[in-house]
């Protein structure tokens, strides 16, 4: 049984289409990255998968259940770390943890929960006094009380410095060891791709790719970038190296000696063979593998992506 089925999705607010007909599938035990840029509909989805929000059309069910008819079973067996601050100032971590504790009915002491997260010093603090980071660290507190099944994260990493960035990463593989489902957004690909078992792409409301985060790399052409120095290059030379089989695209950098630089999906040595065929003389070659910003933005920007 997936965790989460999303069903023809539709959400509109007013003349925006913030939702377009979305369909996809978490799976039971998995750790599924939700990326996409500002505005693509991942805070609307997460919302309409909590009941906070109403489909205009679709279906979907969490945990086996339709969220709209069962948002409070649910919730019951859901950890969420909604998008943005939400603590409230005048009271403590350990009084935010009570109360997450007692609405879940769960059994979890405060103190284990902040030393996981690293707030265990600040436990007696008021939270308005909490710098970002702090109070995201107690919200995601929050969202592990009661060993949720299924935990949903919003931008889990906003606020965060890189150690507080590495530590909710941690948690998140915890979680999931523990045999949590884990759903997170991001808009940032390097984020997902340490702990993510598949990955969404969503795109004006749409998912553009979902796939495994190798499985995406591999798919957007210039998975490689070979550059290549040379002593001189000529037309002839650059038009046989493109209408190579594995090769994407290929273009001159300027400068003395002057590089190829070639999106290659495969054999770069009938790249090499190629330009040495025509007298041409290869003085330097290096690869890159495509960067999963390269991976993102070939999703959801217009432009063609020519790896570094
Ligand atoms: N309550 C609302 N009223 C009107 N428009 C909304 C509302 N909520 C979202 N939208 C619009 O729906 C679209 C999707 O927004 P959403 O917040 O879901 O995107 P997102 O992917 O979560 O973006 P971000 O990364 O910025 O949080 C946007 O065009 C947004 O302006």
């Amino acid at each position: 049984m997936p965790a989460i089925t999303v069903d023809n999705l539709t959400k509109s607010f007013g003349q925006t289409l913030a939702l377009d007909d979305l369909s996809f599938q978490v799976e039971e035990g998995e750790v599924f990255g939700f990326l996409g840029p500002n505005g693509a509909g991942k805070s609307t989805t997460i919302n309409i998968v909590l009941d906070f929000a109403r489909p205009t059309a679709g279906e979907v069910t969490v945990l086996g259940m339709d969220a709209q008819q069962h948002s409070r079973d649910i919730r019951r067996r859901t950890g969420v770390l909604p998008e943005g601050v939400e603590t409230y100032d005048r009271l403590t971590a350990r009084q935010h943890l009570e109360f997450a504790i007692e609405s879940k009915n769960a059994t979890d002491e405060p103190e284990a929960l902040l030393e996981r997260v690293g707030l265990v010093d600040a436990i007696d603090k008021k939270a308005g006094g909490y710098s970002k980071g702090m109070s995201q660290r107690l919200m995601l507190a929050m969202a592990l009380v009661g060993e949720p099944d299924l935990l949903i994260l919003d931008e889990p990493s906003t606020g965060l410095d890189p150690n507080g960035a590495r530590e909710m990463r941690d948690i998140v593989r915890e979680e999931n060891e523990r045999g949590a489902t884990v759903f997170f957004s991001s808009h940032i690909m390097e984020q997902v791709e340490a702990v993510c078992d598949r990955v969404g792409i969503l795109r004006d409301g749409e998912m553009v790719a979902v796939d495994s985060v190798e499985g995406l790399r591999d798919s957007v052409e210039g998975g490689t970038t070979l550059r290549v120095t040379v002593d001189r290059i000529d037309d002839d030379a650059l038009q046989a190296v493109r209408s190579l089989p594995d090769v994407g695209s290929a273009t001159v950098e300027d400068g003395t000696p002057p590089t190829l630089i070639v999106d290659v999906d495969g054999s770069k040595t009938a790249v090499l063979s190629t330009l040495e065929d025509r007298g041409i003389e290869v003085q330097d070659f290096s690869t890159s593998e495509a960067s999963l910003d390269d991976v993102f933005r070939s999703y959801t920007t217009e432009t063609e992506v020519h790896a570094r």
